[in-house]
């Protein structure tokens, strides 16, 4: 049997990074930056107000009392957007509103709030020291400065930085376009009636929605029937624009593996046992003139979805041009004995408790502890969703006391 980590690197292996293209930011959301991208021009552009108040120089307020306001006459309005060249002159000052630009020789801003909000003449009652309320040019970014490094996941914020440095498109390598196909003639769409000996499908709804989670874009196919011909007619016809391909089923030992039958010919996917629980039917290959990577995975659904948290998740990665390898772990504490099969790496369905974010709990100052689910079978979907982490035994044990440290993937 192939280890687990072996799969792994092959598949990193054969996989290469999507290539960049200009994405409209209003397309780019979860995309990786692909190249460094510098501000034109320092931000924010000009000095501006912080505040809605009177520009002036704040010598001319440096004596305002509460009981003794200084009257200054009101020389012009200045909204944000203004663009008039404007110049302060001593003993004025002028209206202006956040955001708007200051006029040349005014050096503070005297809130609204410190003022009777006079627009001819305007009483001011606390005085302003230099630079009150004064957002200058370049504060934020300097002209040249780069805002976002290649490598960078664009999520609103960082969209908002391209904008914000005028870029309407940003070179970027996009989120993989995966399609999830289930095979199985079991199957039948959820929403229908089930007859005897069906179930409804719930590989493809899982799987997409894991590749949306890890940043790709998914559409899950109808299942194909266990007909070779007919699931290779269906994926030689996505090998045009997919960028990667999930099966799951149809791979194992019985008489009807139409996913094995149908690629073991083509002599670029591999087919094998991987060492480990669940998940030990593993395929995986290169498709077509465009090295389209298939992930068939095992058909069982916490196999399937393990297989993909294990496999497709860090292919994914690599091909959005991110850091890219096996799923990080954190230690906590086994709240009940474990076992596992030798020679294989088990990954049991946990509830962690006690780390940030695992449960909803801040974690501070608690241990860790992970304690198994009810039902540890490669079927028992619901045991599954009832978990928020796998818990990883390694392929020389075979029983883990209760209270030993393990480490742990949280999903
Ligand atoms: N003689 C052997 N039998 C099996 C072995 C073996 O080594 N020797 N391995 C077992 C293991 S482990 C697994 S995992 C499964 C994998 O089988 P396949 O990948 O060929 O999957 P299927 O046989 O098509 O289905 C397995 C199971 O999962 C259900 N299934 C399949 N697709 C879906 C779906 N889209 N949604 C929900 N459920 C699905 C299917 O009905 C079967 O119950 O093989 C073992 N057998
Ligand atoms: O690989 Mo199977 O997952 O043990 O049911």
């Amino acid at each position: 049997m192939r280890p687990v980590d072996e799969h792994l690197a092959a598949i990193l292996a054969a996989v290469r990074p999507l290539d960049p293209v200009e994405l409209d930011l209003d397309e780019a959301l979860g995309a990786v930056a692909a190249e460094d991208v510098a501000a034109p021009v320092a931000l924010p552009p000009f000095d501006n107000s912080a505040m809605d108040g009177y520009a002036v120089r704040a010598a001319d307020v440096a004596g305002a009392r509460e009981d003794d306001p200084v009257l200054l006459p009101v020389a012009a309005d200045v909204p944000a957007g203004d663009t008039a060249p404007r110049r302060l002159a001593p003993g004025q000052v002028t209206r202006i509103m956040t955001g708007a630009p200051l006029p040349a020789g005014a050096d503070a801003v005297v809130p609204v709030e410190w003022t009777d909000g006079g627009t001819g003449t305007v009483a001011i009652r606390r005085p302003a020291p230099p630079g009150n309320a004064i957002r200058r040019a370049g504060e934020d970014v300097r002209p040249g400065d780069v805002v976002l490094p290649a490598g960078t996941v664009l999520g609103p914020a960082q969209l908002g930085i391209l904008a914000g440095a005028g870029r309407r498109a940003v070179l970027a390598r996009p989120a993989p376009r995966v399609v999830v196909l289930s095979t199985g003639a079991e199957l039948v769409e959820p929403g229908t009636p089930l007859g005897h000996g069906q179930i409804w499908e719930s590989n493809g709804v899982t799987l997409v929605a894991a590749v949306r989670q890890a940043g790709g874009r998914a559409e899950r196919r109808r299942a194909v029937r266990d007909d070779p011909a007919e699931f290779l007619a269906t994926l030689n016809g996505l090998l045009g624009t997919a960028d990667a391909v999930i099966t799951s089923g149809g791979i194992s030992m019985g008489a009807y593996e139409p996913v094995k039958e149908a690629l073991a010919s083509l002599g670029t996917v591999w087919f094998g046992k991987v060492a480990m629980q669940p998940g030990m039917p593993q395929g995986f290959g290169l498709l077509g003139d465009r090295r389209v990577p298939i992930f068939t995975l095992p058909g069982n659904p916490v196999s399937s979805y393990v297989s993909f948290v294990l496999y497709v998740r860090p292919a994914l990665a690599l091909m959005r041009g991110l850091p890219a390898g096996p799923p990080a772990t954190v230690p906590a504490r086994a709240a009940a004995a474990l076992r596992s099969p030798a020679g294989k790496r088990s990954f049991l369905r946990g509830v962690l408790s006690g780390v940030d974010g695992a449960d909803g709990a801040d974690g501070a100052g608690g241990e860790a502890r992970v304690t198994p689910v009810h039902g540890q079978g490669s079927h028992q979907l619901a045991a599954l969703a009832a978990a928020n982490a796998l818990i990883v035994v390694p392929e020389d044990v075979t029983e883990v006391p209760a209270g030993a440290v393990v480490e742990v993937i949280p999903l």
